[in-house]
């Protein structure tokens, strides 16, 4: 299935409700092992861009991240993307879910450095949300370690009351009928 915008795909337009410039982005959940702040977690810290649409994450890249002798793994790379090009599209709309991302791997990423992500909305038609980034080595504009591109698909809140777990969706204060009903719903 491709994931290539239509040529006439609307622009992205910034949610009003969304942080301005240069703040921090907060973590979509605070059990994420993306951004959230849990054992486990990569930890990766977001900020949106100068233009309000894009976000720029970071990711301080760890002993626990390897996958080959001091080096990235690159199914943890590919989570920071996912995080990251995740939080790029709440500055357009508030809740999706990733039905596909392609990564492509260009560097190799030593133990001990920092990746800078880049990442925006490209194209929004519909549900679908196109997303793209990059992941830079050292700093902002260094050596490209890596880019991705995503489809997101916009779902409602019944998704995570359905397919989550009954006593994580009661943690963040849903009711076991609100559960129960979005579960016989199906
Ligand atoms: C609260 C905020 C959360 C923020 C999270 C950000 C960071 C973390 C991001 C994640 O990791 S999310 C977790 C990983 N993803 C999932 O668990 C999603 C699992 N998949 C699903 O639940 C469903 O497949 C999905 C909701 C994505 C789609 O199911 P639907 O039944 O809603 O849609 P459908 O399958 O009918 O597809 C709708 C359209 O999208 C297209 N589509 C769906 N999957 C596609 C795909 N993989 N590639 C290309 N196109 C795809 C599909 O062809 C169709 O196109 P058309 O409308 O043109 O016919």
């Amino acid at each position: 299935m491709s994931i290539e915008p239509p040529a006439d795909a609307a622009a992205p337009q910034r949610n009003p409700k969304a942080p301005p410039p240069g703040e921090r982005t907060t973590s979509h959940y605070e059990g994420c092992r993306g951004c959230g702040d849990v054992p486990g977690s990569l930890r990766v810290r977001s900020w949106v861009g100068d233009d309000g649409v894009s976000v720029i994450s970071r990711f301080d890249v760890l002993e626990e991240h390897q996958g080959a002798p001091g080096l990235l793994h690159g199914g943890m790379l590919m989570t920071a993307l996912d995080d990251a090009l995740g939080t790029a599209y709440t500055q357009v709309t508030r809740s999706a879910v990733t039905a596909r991302l392609e990564t492509d791997f260009r560097r190799p990423v030593p133990v001990g450095s920092t990746l800078w992500l880049r990442s925006r909305v490209d194209a929004l038609v519909g549900r679908k949300i196109y997303v793209s980034g990059e992941a830079h080595l050292g700093e902002l504009d260094g050596e490209v370690a890596g880019t991705a591109r995503a489809l997101f698909l916009e779902v409602g809140v019944e998704h995570f009351l359905r397919h989550g777990r009954p006593e994580d969706l009661e943690a963040l204060g849903a009711s076991r009928e609100v559960i129960e009903a979005a579960r016989t719903a199906r």
